[in-house]
């Protein structure tokens, strides 16, 4: 992780994603208007922004999830529109989602859940499946016997954690993190948090975080963004964000909770 009291001057580093311009509506709807931002290279950058305002829907339309109407989205250098079917399978394999919802698949045991996208992209042995699965699985701090249980054997935070080892099956560069935090008690969510912040340090890894979590954006994130009125309002460190004089900014980081985690990161 970057020291995000000592950034680096933002013109200096690598853009790994490179939105513009990007619009994206649903009927007679526009959610996102014109929507500029950059990711870089092993930041942790946490995607801020009131409910229901596009932040699932911008890290879909990254994604190629959900259809754009206007505007460019470059990964790693790359126009997503310009890839051959073959270029985009490439790329698939560079990044790893886990979703709001862990989404496992319920019928499948860990292992084989974290063996899913091996499957798909990659031609290797059982034996090497088996390894690599077993790999990611200690990676994510989960229990060796985790890797025979189906998702319902579970709690919370360990299908969090076996998502996050499918999301890193493949070794991806960037990792995309839909509130990765939701649902799990503080001590679950702060364990989390920290197992984020030392996998993005050991694999250097580019961390892509939409979260509604404040301990997470003081104590991981090295740069937050935030999305209001289908642009990004605001982007930089933590104090970018308090100095901030836009409303719901000076609501969500000068609210009662953010004072709560701002004590508690002191
Ligand atoms: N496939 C879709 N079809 C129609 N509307 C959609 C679709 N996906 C999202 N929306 C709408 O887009 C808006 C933004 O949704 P989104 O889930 O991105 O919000 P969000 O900022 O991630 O909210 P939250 O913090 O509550 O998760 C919402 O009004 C939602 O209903």
């Amino acid at each position: 992780m970057l020291d995000r009291h000592h950034p680096v001057s933002d013109k200096d580093r690598e853009v790994v994603i490179r939105v513009r311009g990007i619009e994206v509506g649903f009927g007679d709807k526009t959610i996102l208007k014109g929507l500029d931002l950059d990711v870089y290279r092993g930041e942790i950058l946490g995607f801020v922004g009131a409910s229901g305002q596009g932040k699932s829907v911008l890290t879909r339309a990254i994604l190629g999830l959900v259809p754009k109407r206007a505007g460019t989205i470059e990964v790693l250098g790359h126009n997503l529109d310009e890839l051959s079917p073959s270029e985009r399978r490439l790329m698939e394999r560079r990044w790893g989602v886990l979703f709001q919802q862990g989404a496992l698949f319920s019928a499948l045991t860990v292992k084989q859940n974290v063996q899913v996208p091996m499957r798909e992209y990659l031609s290797l042995s059982e034996r090497l499946l088996d390894e690599l699965a077993m790999l990611k699985v200690e990676m994510v701090g989960l229990n060796p016997d985790a890797a025979d249980k189906l998702p319902s054997e579970l709690s919370g935070g360990m299908i969090k954690r076996a998502a996050l080892a499918r999301a890193l099956a493949l070794d991806p560069d960037i990792l995309f993190l839909d509130e990765p935090t939701s649902g799990l008690d503080p001590i679950g969510a702060g364990e989390f948090d920290e197992l984020i912040a030392t996998l993005q340090r050991t694999l250097g890894l580019t961390v892509f975080m939409v979260t509604h979590d404040l301990d997470s954006l003081y104590t991981v994130c090295d740069r937050i963004a935030a999305l209001g009125e289908g642009k990004i309002l605001a982007e930089g460190t933590i104090e970018t964000m308090l100095a901030s004089d836009h409303p719901w900014l000076r609501a969500y980081f000068h609210g009662k909770r953010a004072r709560a985690a701002l004590a508690d990161d002191a």
